[in-house]
């Protein structure tokens, strides 16, 4: 049996997806949907359980390692009838009965992902192996958050989902942009093999409340900094681009996405573009004035510029980012500002 993708392409399925278990095909349209969320203590991965979780007809699962996730991040939901948080590496085989699965985990952030890149291949690759492997025995569709890194230092401005990128595959960061390549390749790989219904996200830099303090990443970097009256570490030059999006919206469209009949990968970001000298000041004018910007060192393979091209997420899943940078950063401020215990000064 050939049939062709969701999305009309070139992608063609040769087995339809296993069918579910009796008990399961009546919950889809008796009871709830029973959904596992890989890297659910993480920023995104919380943020995206309140969500899920705000509509009664849902199960959640949580499934984390905490290398940069935390409990913290989930603890109103814990004790709640229909939550349940899993300590797990996805590295290893998971045995439950869930319908649907968004698979986040992964450690995001440069600093910790280069910290043992040998164990973030493994859980791009292994990780994504054994959801896909759960998907296929239990007939879930899943979702994979794949990143605009797939992009590398992309030679199109912006970037479409039709771009097969500019990836050094010896890198350093090749650990995770190499990886989330390999698990989007599995991810098409069981869905012409195996019929299992993908969803693929790739996520454009983003940001707001939760995010680890010593995260690493600019936009937290540049916060914290600002509220502990340091200088912004600028990495040399300050010309790269980035496009920052706010979490909620992130969040939207990942469900949307997920909802929805169409496989993607599609571009989930906000295409507001900005120097990390314009992202600096802005931070410094909104935050304190007063603290400098000093230019440091880079890492090695940074991408120059980055800004998604949206029109499949627009056309495709009506989503689209509402959230400006200037009316997020100030959302994270206040929470950077809770958790650092430093309140604002009256005349800032
Ligand atoms: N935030 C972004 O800007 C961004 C951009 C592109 C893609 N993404 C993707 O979105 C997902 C979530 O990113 P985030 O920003 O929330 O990062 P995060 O580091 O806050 O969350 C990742 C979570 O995965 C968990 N984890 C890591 N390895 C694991 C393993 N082997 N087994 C089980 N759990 C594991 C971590 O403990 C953490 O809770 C990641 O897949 C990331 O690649 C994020
Ligand atoms: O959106 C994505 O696809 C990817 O974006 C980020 O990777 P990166 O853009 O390198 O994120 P940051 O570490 O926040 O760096 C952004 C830019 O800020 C600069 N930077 C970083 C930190 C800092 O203190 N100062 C600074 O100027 C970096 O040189 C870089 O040019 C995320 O960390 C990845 O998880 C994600 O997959």
């Amino acid at each position: 049996m050939a049939k062709e993708s969701s999305n009309g392409d070139q992608h063609t399925i040769t087995r339809p997806p296993p069918t579910p278990s009796p008990l399961r095909f009546s919950k889809f349209f008796q009871a709830n949907l029973r959904i596992l969320v890989t890297g659910g203590a993480g920023f995104i991965g919380s943020h995206l359980v309140d969500k899920l979780m705000e509509n009664e007809k849902h199960e959640v699962i949580a499934v984390d390692n905490y290398f940069t996730g935390s409990k913290d991040n989930l603890k109103k939901w814990i004790g709640h009838p229909r939550f349940e948080l899993i300590r797990h590496d996805v590295t290893q085989p998971l045995l439950v009965e869930v319908d649907q699965i968004y698979h986040l985990a992964c450690p995001a952030s440069p600093i910790f992902y280069k910290y043992n890149p040998v164990k973030t291949i493994k859980t791009n690759v292994i990780g994504t192996l054994n959801m896909l492997g759960l998907a296929k025995r239990v007939g879930a569709r899943i979702l994979l958050t794949s990143t605009s890194e797939v992009y590398g230092d992309p030679l199109e401005h912006p970037q479409k989902e039709e771009y097969w990128g500019n990836v050094n595959p010896i890198g350093v960061r090749s650990c995770y942009d190499e990886g989330k390549r390999v698990a989007e390749t599995l991810m098409f790989d069981y869905h012409r093999q195996h019929g299992i219904e993908i969803r693929i996200a790739r996520i454009f830099n983003t940001y707001g409340p939760r995010m680890n303090i010593d995260d690493g990443r600019v936009v937290s970097n540049f916060i914290a900094q600002a509220i502990r009256g340091e200088s912004l570490t600028v990495q040399a030059p300050g010309t790269q681009t980035r496009s920052f999006c706010y979490v909620s919206d992130m969040v939207d469209g990942l469900i949307r996405l997920m909802g929805g009949d169409h496989t993607g990968p599609i571009n989930i970001g906000n295409p507001g573009e900005f120097t990390m000298m314009e992202l600096a000041e802005t931070v410094k004018e909104l935050v304190d004035p007063t603290v400098q910007v000093k230019i440091v060192e880079n890492t090695p393979d940074d991408p120059r510029q980055r800004k998604p091209d949206i029109a499949k997420a627009k056309g495709l899943l009506g989503w689209e980012p509402k959230i400006t940078l200037r009316e997020g950063l100030p959302l994270m401020e206040d929470d950077f500002r809770q958790r650092l215990a430093v309140p604002k000064k009256q005349n800032n």
